[in-house]
C-alpha cells in the first residue's frame, strides 16, 4: 500500500492522501492512515528541525502523528473539507507550534537552490520567444525591485503554467520568496508549493447561503480564471441556452499496464469523468 501511495501520479504521498480523501476514493481512510502515517509524515521531522534551527530536535511518535494530521487538516481546508468529515479519522489534538522565528519566511526559503538553478536553466532552454519575453519582463521587475502586476492569459495548453514554473524556479533559485497561490484547490496543485489564496492569506470564506465564495472574493481580489471556474461558467451559459440539452457519451476504458502501480479500482468512470484535460473537449464516459 505504501509503495502504491508513493508511486501514484507522482504526487507527494501526503498530497495524494488528501486528494484521495477529497474525492472520496478511500472507503476506510483511517485504515490507510494507520498503515501509511509514517510514510505520510516523511519530511516533517526534517522540516521542523530546519524551521527551529535545531538539528537535535526530538519529536515523539505521537507528536509526529499530530503534526502530520495538522498538515492534512490544513491541506483539506483548502478544499473546504476537514478531517472531521471522515470519521473515524483522527483529528489533531492541538496545533503544535514547534517552529521558532517566522515560519512563513523559513518555509519560503526552504528550497534546494542548486536543484532549482538546474531546473530553471533546463526550463528556460525550451521556452519559445514569446515566453522568454514575458519571463525577462517579469524578472526585470523583480531584479530592479520596480514591482508591477502582470496578467498572463492565452488559450488552454499554450504554456502559461510552464512559464510560471520557470519563473518560480528562477526567483526561488536566487533565494527570493515566491508565494504561489491560486483561486481554487485544483489549480493550486499545478503550482510548486501552491496554496489557495484564501488558505495562504487566511481570507475568511463566508458561510451564508446567499453569498457565494466567488462573489465574496470578487469584491476583494482580482481573480484569474482557472479551468474549473471556466467549466462552471460554461455549464451555466449552456444551461441558459434555449432548447433541449443533448449529452453524447463516449465509450472507453483505462488501459492499465500489468506492471503499473495504478490499481484499476481507482480509475472508475466517475473519477475519469471528473477530469478535464487541456486540449481535449469535455467528455462523459459510460
Ligand atoms: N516552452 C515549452 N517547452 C516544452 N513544453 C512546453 C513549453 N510550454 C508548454 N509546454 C508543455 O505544453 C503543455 C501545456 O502547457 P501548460 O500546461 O503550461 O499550458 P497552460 O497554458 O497553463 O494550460 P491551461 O490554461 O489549460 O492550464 C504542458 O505539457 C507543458 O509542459
Amino acid at each position: 500500500m505504501e509503495r502504491k501511495l508513493a508511486g501514484w501520479f507522482g504526487f507527494p504521498p501526503l498530497q495524494l492522501f488528501v486528494i484521495l480523501l477529497v474525492f472520496n476514493m478511500l472507503s476506510q481512510p483511517h485504515v490507510v492512515w494507520e498503515k501509511t502515517w509514517s510514510l505520510l509524515s516523511d519530511g516533517i521531522i526534517y522540516e521542523q528541525r530546519s524551521l527551529s534551527n535545531n538539528q537535535d530536535l526530538d519529536i515523539s511518535k505521537k507528536e509526529l502523528m499530530n503534526l502530520t494530521l495538522c498538515d492534512i487538516e490544513t491541506m483539506l481546508r483548502t478544499y473546504c473539507k476537514s478531517l472531521r468529515d471522515f470519521p473515524p479519522m483522527s483529528f489533531p489534538t492541538r496545533h503544535v507550534h514547534l517552529q521558532q522565528g517566522n515560519s512563513l519566511i523559513a518555509a519560503g526559503l526552504e528550497y534546494d537552490k542548486q536543484a532549482l538553478t538546474e531546473e530553471y536553466n533546463n526550463l528556460k532552454s525550451s521556452l519559445i520567444d514569446e515566453q522568454k519575453r514575458v519571463l525577462y519582463t517579469i524578472l526585470h521587475a523583480v531584479d530592479t525591485n520596480s514591482g508591477g502586476m502582470f496578467f498572463l492569459y492565452d488559450h488552454g495548453g499554450t504554456g502559461k503554467t510552464f512559464l510560471w514554473r520557470t519563473l518560480t524556479a528562477a526567483i526561488r533559485s536566487t533565494g527570493n520568496i515566491v508565494i504561489a497561490v491560486a483561486s481554487s484547490g485544483i489549480a493550486s496543485l499545478l503550482l510548486l508549493s501552491g496554496r489557495t489564496a484564501h488558505s495562504k492569506f487566511s481570507i475568511p470564506v463566508p458561510t451564508e447561503q446567499q453569498s457565494t465564495y466567488i462573489d465574496y472574493l470578487k469584491s476583494r481580489a482580482i481573480l484569474a480564471s482557472t479551468i474549473d471556474v471556466v467549466d462552471q461558467l460554461n455549464e451555466k451559459v449552456l444551461k441558459s441556452v434555449p432548447g433541449q440539452e443533448k449529452e453524447y457519451l463516449s465509450s472507453d476504458k483505462a488501459d492499465i499496464d500489468n506492471n503499473s502501480d495504478i490499481s484499476s479500482e481507482v480509475l472508475i468512470t466517475e473519477f475519469l469523468n471528473s477530469l478535464t484535460t487541456s486540449g481535449l473537449p469535455n467528455h462523459k464516459l459510460y
